[in-house]
């Protein structure tokens, strides 16, 4: 799991350890972290020329101390000074930097325009922790003369972008790699900011921080640890039967999609609620499943579905869907299904709309006008808001994907392939992700487990091309072979 943690967070594990932060040792480190990478990138690049971008903060401070550094170690090394007067261990950082040999400039002069644009790699020190969103004016002109072929490495965070995650800032830094210190923070894991932060190397400094990470991420090495493996005392009934609720006579594939992948993700037992057409393809083709309601442990309701059809045997697959609300099971909403929440519901319950979805669920509950734009720019945001509306847990679909329950640690999933972008892969989602409702797991880690191992069948249905949502489907068992294999318990 990668752990994600707040700014303040941050600052509470660095507080931890008064001596090494008084005496500068914290910054000693993360400045020797911050000249390594970029001496490596230096150097896969044969380059020379490297600038740092100095803002007022602690931030510029590590920046000038790497530049310190890397003068020694004989690069052609200048920081551009926003006002080393004003930070004690500024002064410090730039005394060394001048005894090595580095030029130190006055961001104000012309030359320190000059000294930017020639440089083959960029420290940006302008802000970090301490940074608010949008770059403070005395460094624009710094970031416009950066040369489009230099390589940007952002000390700690890409400086203007909102630290704790949230809208892009299309005016401030985006790095191409960025060097952050203890943990990563959500500008670097949540989208789009994480875009703007590129490559993050994290550098251990030497403490820690405690509770409960503000965001995650799994990873494939987590799978052993949470995918539900049955025991030999586990029959059918015990291992979770999930109910799908999906398809009807226009959309009859979802139907298709959603059970081979519940039957694929290793549910105990797949129950198929719909409508005649996508009954029969269900039955030639997914012989495993059993048709009609019955008792089940979750719900899967939504793909394909449209609650408004007159089709012969809609009303009382939408009857279904209803009792399935009403009740105290798990229950994933997804496409159609979504437009059936009315109410909240005390039991678990899992919305996986993608953005326009969550557009018009978010413009029906607060009644404003809400366009997919907003959410796209920012789904942590809109998802959070869906879930403070809706008192469900939101897995906002995208390239990636963030999970928001009502309260709590935030998940987000980034590693699917873009291949993965097709018609169908959502009802495959729904179908993994409800099995594992369906065997216990809360909905968030649910989602993320899900969405990672989706992720990775994709992958797996063809390397590094396109795929089709059944092909995800059928592979969704053997992936969750290889991740069970990669590390046993
Ligand atoms: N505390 C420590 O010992 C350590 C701190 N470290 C570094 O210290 C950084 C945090 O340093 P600081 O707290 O000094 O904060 P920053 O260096 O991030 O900068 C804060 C300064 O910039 C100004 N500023 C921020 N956003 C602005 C904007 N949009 N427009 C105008 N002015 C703006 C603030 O008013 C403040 O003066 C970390 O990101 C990290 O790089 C590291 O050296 C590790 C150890």
């Amino acid at each position: 799991m990668i752990a994600g943690y707040s700014a303040d967070q941050i600052r509470d594990a660095e507080a931890s350890e008064p001596d090494l932060l008084e005496s500068g040792e914290l910054m000693q480190r993360a400045a020797k972290g911050v000249a390594k990478v970029a001496r490596a990138r230096l150097w896969e690049r044969g380059a020379s020329r490297v600038v740092a971008l100095v803002g007022p903060g602690n931030n510029g401070a590590d920046a000038l101390w790497a530049i310190s550094r890397l003068a020694k170690k004989g690069f052609v090394a200048s920081a551009v000074v926003h006002d080393t007067s004003v930070n004690e261990g500024q002064r410090a950082a730039e005394a060394a930097a001048l005894a090595r040999g580095a030029r130190v400039i006055d961001g104000t002069s012309p030359d320190a325009l000059d000294a930017i644009a020639g440089a083959e790699v960029v420290l940006d020190g302008i802000t970090g922790l301490g940074g608010r969103p949008g770059l403070p004016p005395f460094a624009e002109h710094w970031v416009d003369a950066i040369y489009a072929g230099a390589y940007v490495i952002a000390v700690d965070t890409p400086s203007g972008q909102p630290v704790g995650g949230g809208e892009v800032r299309g005016d401030a830094v985006f790095a191409d790699e960025t060097v952050t210190f203890i943990a990563p923070k959500p500008v670097h894991l949540l989208p789009p900011t994480a875009a703007a932060a590129g490559l993050l190397t994290v550098v251990d400094i030497g403490v820690a921080p405690t509770g409960t990470p503000d965001l995650a991420s799994l990873t494939p090495d987590d799978v052993p640890d949470l995918w539900p493996v049955p025991g030999p005392g586990d029959d059918k009934y015990r291992r979770g039967v999930l109910g799908v609720v999906a398809g009807g006579e226009q959309y009859t594939g979802a139907a298709l999609l959603s059970t081979t992948a519940a039957v694929s993700a290793g549910a105990g037992m797949v129950r198929y609620v719909g409508t005649p057409t996508p009954e029969s393809l269900v039955r030639s083709s997914v012989p495993e499943v059993v048709h009609g309601p019955g008792r089940v442990q979750a719900w899967v309701i939504g793909p394909g579905l449209d609650p408004s059809s007159r089709a012969k045997g809609a009303k009382a697959q939408l009857d279904v869907a209803r009792d399935a609300l009403a009740s105290d099971l798990p229950v994933l909403l997804d496409a159609g299904g979504l437009d059936l929440l009315r109410d909240r519901r005390e039991a678990p319950t899992l919305l996986t709309p993608h953005a326009g979805e969550a557009a018009r669920m978010l413009g029906r509950l607060t009644g404003r006008e809400v366009p997919r734009e907003e959410v796209e720019r920012d789904p942590a945001g809109a998802a959070r808001e869906l879930a403070g509306e809706t008192g469900a847990t939101v897995l906002l679909k995208g390239a990636s994907t963030v999970l928001v329950p009502p309260e709590g640690q935030v998940l987000v999933q980034s590693t699917a392939p873009s291949w993965l972008a097709t018609a169908g892969t959502g009802d495959v989602l729904a179908g993994v992700v409800g099995v594992l409702l369906a065997s216990g797991l809360e909905p968030s880690l649910a989602g993320a487990l899900g969405t990672l191992v989706h992720g990775e069948a994709a992958r797996d249905a063809n390397p590094g091309g396109p795929v089709r949502a059944l092909a995800v489907a059928e592979e969704v068992g053997p992936a969750v072979a290889r991740l069970l294999a990669a590390s046993p318990r």
